[in-house]
């Protein structure tokens, strides 16, 4: 309801699915502020992603959109609200939460090759090493890399990179993936087909997932629903639910004028942001 006052008052007309109740939530925003120092960097942020969904955070830069990632993630704890997944408080991070950030270069350990650092997960699940190798070479076709296990990440193109990144992710079996940014370095056709990787990869594992991102587009492709937020401190602005058919296509979904309506609405929010 919050969401919905804040965005008239920036005139976006559309609003917003109200965001509770979902069935079965995974993640549970409650009220959540938090304030480090004297500032406070996010304000009564109020959401629930349900098991499963897909649900992508858009909002100028500085707006609060990595800040919330970090609560969902357990890397902070909330001032006032509670965070909880799937009913539990996120006190710290979980091995069945995996977190994929842009910056992959630093994600990755340069001393290990493609199957190694897809092996640190399965070590860290204490998975037998007997088993460990066919796993390996199973999450690396899922992303694309079935020939390169040998190679170092330093051998590899960041389109390379950022897919072993998220082959070590699928390594956890993760219930939920939190992704920052995770194709923001990337160049256009490599982010596209990443997209739509990721989305194959979430319908297939049936992971809920949680992705920021600056590119409204972006955000509208892969999302169920798009939450918009407002800076100083960020707080939800707008809340769309995204009803474009999945499976979803680069060229047909973005020529979709429903795609085309959405981005209208979230640049115009975007803009109204800023001012
Ligand atoms: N540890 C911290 N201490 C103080 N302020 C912080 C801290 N971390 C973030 N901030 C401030 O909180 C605000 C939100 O930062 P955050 O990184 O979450 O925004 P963002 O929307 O992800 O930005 P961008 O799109 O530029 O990545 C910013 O003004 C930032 O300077």
């Amino acid at each position: 309801m919050n969401a919905l006052i804040k965005s008239q008052s920036h005139g976006i007309a559309e609003r917003a699915s109200p965001s509770r109740p979902v069935a079965e939530p995974h993640f549970d925003f409650s009220g959540v502020s938090l304030t480090l120092g004297a500032k406070t960097i996010v304000e009564d942020i109020d959401f629930q992603i349900g098991k499963g969904e897909f649900v992508c955070i858009i909002g100028a830069s500085g707006c609060g959109k990595t800040t919330a990632l970090r609560l969902a993630a357990g890397l902070y704890q909330p001032s006032g609200g509670a965070v909880t997944f799937a009913g539990a408080p996120m006190l710290s991070p979980r091995q069945d939460i995996a977190i994929i950030f842009q910056d992959y270069g630093k994600a990755l350990l340069p001393w290990r090759t493609a199957a190694g650092n897809v092996s640190l997960a399965l070590e860290a699940a204490k998975v037998p090493k007997a088993q460990r190798g066919a796993l390996i070479k199973d999450y690396l076709t899922k992303v694309g890399l079935p020939d390169h296990a040998t190679k170092y990440p330093t051998e590899m193109s960041g389109g390379m990179q950022q897919r072993l990144q998220i082959a070590r992710c699928l390594a956890q079996d993760p219930r939920a993936l939190l992704m920052d940014e995770p194709f923001g370095a990337l160049d256009a056709m490599t982010r596209q087909s990443l997209q739509d990787e990721v989305l194959s990869l979430a319908a297939a594992t049936g992971a809920t997932v949680l992705f920021v991102t600056h590119d409204l587009e972006e955000a509208i492709y892969l999302g169920d629903r798009v939450i918009g937020l407002l800076p100083h401190p960020g707080r939800i602005g707008i809340e769309l639910k995204i009803d474009l058919p999945r499976p979803r296509d680069q060229l047909t979904t973005r020529e979709d004028p429903e795609f085309l309506r959405l981005r209208r609405t979230l640049f115009d929010f975007i803009k109204a942001s800023e001012s």
